[in-house]
């Protein structure tokens, strides 16, 4: 089984994100770049970190008309990304677009309901019911979409991988027993999440942020 702990590289720095993926790449299976750090660095950042030899996740959160996406999609082509993220609220025609331009090599997965929000977050954005119902709609939607695989939290993970068997299941929100939650809201384990069907475990903070982030990776990977 490969390592499926993906380090989110949440640096404005190129040194930053360099140092501690090098630091811990012994004990994680990728690592994955997102918002912070390709709005600062572009293609040259991702060449940067991709010298690493790990597996690159560009965590873009791509959301707009099916031309624009599209147009993003093949416009990251170039850099190989193994997994790339778009929003599933961005609806079917866009999905469908942008996996069209996705390189073949490229996962395209689509991020569900952000493991940032709960229930009364979801109410005020305008939709009724439950994170799950939400979850499951949008999963739904995703893989007739022709998508490779869903962003969830943990809480939902196992019922998506019932209704979906060969997906990729992306599952960020995560924290060791004990750990800072922070802005986080639907949380489990590592471990809860490996065993409810993860194929794609993202962890950020409880690494990066702890005092000695070769020592916590080795942690996390153990419980796994
Ligand atoms: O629903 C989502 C989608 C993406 N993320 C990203 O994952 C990491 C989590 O970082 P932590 O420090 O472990 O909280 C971060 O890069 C987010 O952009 C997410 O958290 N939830």
């Amino acid at each position: 089984m490969s390592n499926p702990i993906f380090l989110a590289l949440d640096t404005p720095t190129i040194e930053g994100a360099r140092d501690l993926a090098a630091k811990v790449k012994g004990h994680i299976g990728g690592v994955k770049l997102g918002l912070e750090f390709f709005c600062a660095h572009g293609h040259h950042g991702v060449h940067e970190i991709a010298a690493l030899g790990l597996p690159i996740f560009l965590d873009l959160k791509l959301h707009d008309i099916p031309n624009t996406v599209a147009g993003a999609m093949q416009a990251i082509h170039v850099l190989e990304p193994a997994i790339v993220t778009i929003h599933a609220s961005g609806g079917r025609a866009m999905m469908e677009d942008a996996k069209a331009a996705a390189g073949e090599n490229t996962k395209v997965v689509a991020v569900s309901m952000l493991t940032s929000l709960d229930e009364a977050d979801l109410a005020a954005t305008g939709v009724s019911g439950s994170a799950h119902d939400q979850v499951m709609r949008l999963a739904d939607l995703a893989q007739s979409a022709g998508l490779d695989g869903i962003v969830c939290s943990g809480h939902e993970v196992g019922a998506v991988h019932k209704q979906w068997k060969h997906g990729t299941f992306v599952v960020p929100g995560l924290r060791p027993a004990g750990a800072t939650v922070g802005d986080q809201k639907r949380v489990v384990t590592p471990r809860q999440a490996r065993d409810d069907g993860a194929s794609v475990l993202v962890i950020g903070r409880p690494i990066a942020k702890a005092e000695d982030p070769l020592a916590a990776a080795r942690a996390i990977e153990a419980t796994l």
